[in-house]
């Protein structure tokens, strides 16, 4: 692997389903070795996304590739864990003859790494799936997914039902292994507040198509938030009407904050600061028709993405 190899490339991704489209020209890459948020409002499509991925579903057009292999492949499947939604374990199995399975499953098998995960939870090894509360059967699908020793590991919300002393934990032991090995980790999440000390990427969907994507540092850089007092009822012109690019603008009281995309120096009466990432994400998922960002790094070769991308 070397610096900036894509683990995955996605490139006009559509997704139709009965009712209609759940991903729309769907195009990012995300480079080895970086732990991503994927963000989106309930039904964004994120987990289409990451089923597309684990080739649990089929796209209905463009493609996506998991270092350079289509997902079905051997290479993509030896290489590759998804951790979805269900967790779908053997009920009748114990947590023993769960991790037995996956040794058999993966040449690659790591079985310290999986018993660790289980006994730090204090999950007897002889209990059976069936009998184990909905955080503690998490773990065994979290031990499994480790277990794998996977280069990129995916994982659709994966801490919805754990305690949030467990949650650090797992985290910890995700940032660990991913410092360590280098995998590269893709994780969808409502919680916005975790991921600011976890990721180094984010991916935001929204409607079925990417609205920001890129390095987090960078992501941050080029965004700034104003506030100040209102002038009329909003905000005031000399910011809205600029050329700053603007991805959202509320008021309260007196107030307004705005969050910029800005060109140039942001001069006037206001505060000026660098958002943290929970109030980017926020700015972002509250105004689905802000321009998307796409950083040059989330950029698939090839694809002019026009407004809204960062100059190289
Ligand atoms: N099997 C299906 N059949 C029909 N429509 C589906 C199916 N699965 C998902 N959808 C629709 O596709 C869209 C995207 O769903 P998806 O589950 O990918 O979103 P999500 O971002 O993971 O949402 P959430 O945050 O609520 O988990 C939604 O409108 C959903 O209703």
């Amino acid at each position: 692997m070397y610096a900036g190899e894509p683990a995955i490339e996605a490139y006009g991704l559509g997704m139709r389903y009965r009712r209609g489209w759940a991903l729309r020209e769907c195009s990012f890459r995300l480079p080895a070795g970086r732990i991503c948020g994927l963000v989106g409002p309930n039904g964004a499509g994120k987990t289409t996304l990451l089923s597309i991925a684990a080739h649990v579903l089929q796209p209905t057009n463009g493609s996506i590739s998991l270092f350079g292999e289509a997902p079905g492949s051997v290479e993509s499947g030896r290489r590759t864990a998804f951790l979805a939604q269900e967790k779908p374990l053997f009920r009748r199995f114990t947590v023993a003859e769960t991790l037995r399975l996956g040794r058999e499953l993966n040449p690659g098998w790591d079985q310290r790494a999986a018993e660790d995960i289980i006994r730090a939870g204090n999950v007897p090894f002889d209990a059976k799936i069936s009998t184990l509360s909905g955080g503690q059967r998490t773990r065994v699908a979290i031990a499994l997914a480790f277990g794998k020793r996977p280069d990129l590991l995916m994982l659709d919300e994966p801490m919805s039902d754990l305690d949030p002393v467990v949650r650090h934990e797992i985290m910890g032991t995700l940032l660990a292994e991913a410092a360590e090995r280098g995998t590269t980790v893709l994780m969808s999440t409502h919680v916005l507040a975790e991921l600011e000390n976890v990721c180094d990427y984010l991916v935001v969907v929204s409607g079925g198509g990417v609205r920001l994507a890129g390095d987090v540092d960078e992501l941050m850089s080029v965004h700034t938030l104003v506030t100040g007092a209102k002038e009329g009822d909003g905000m005031p012109s000399a910011l809205a009407l600029g050329r700053h690019t603007l991805v959202e603008s509320r008021t309260s009281g007196r107030q307004f904050t705005a969050l910029i995309r800005p060109e140039g120096r942001v001069t006037g009466p206001w505060d000026i600061n660098a958002p943290n990432m929970e109030e980017l994400l926020l700015a972002y998922l509250r105004s689905p028709d802000a321009p998307p960002l796409i950083t040059p790094t989330a950029q698939v070769h090839g694809q002019g993405f026009g407004t809204g991308a960062v100059a190289a």
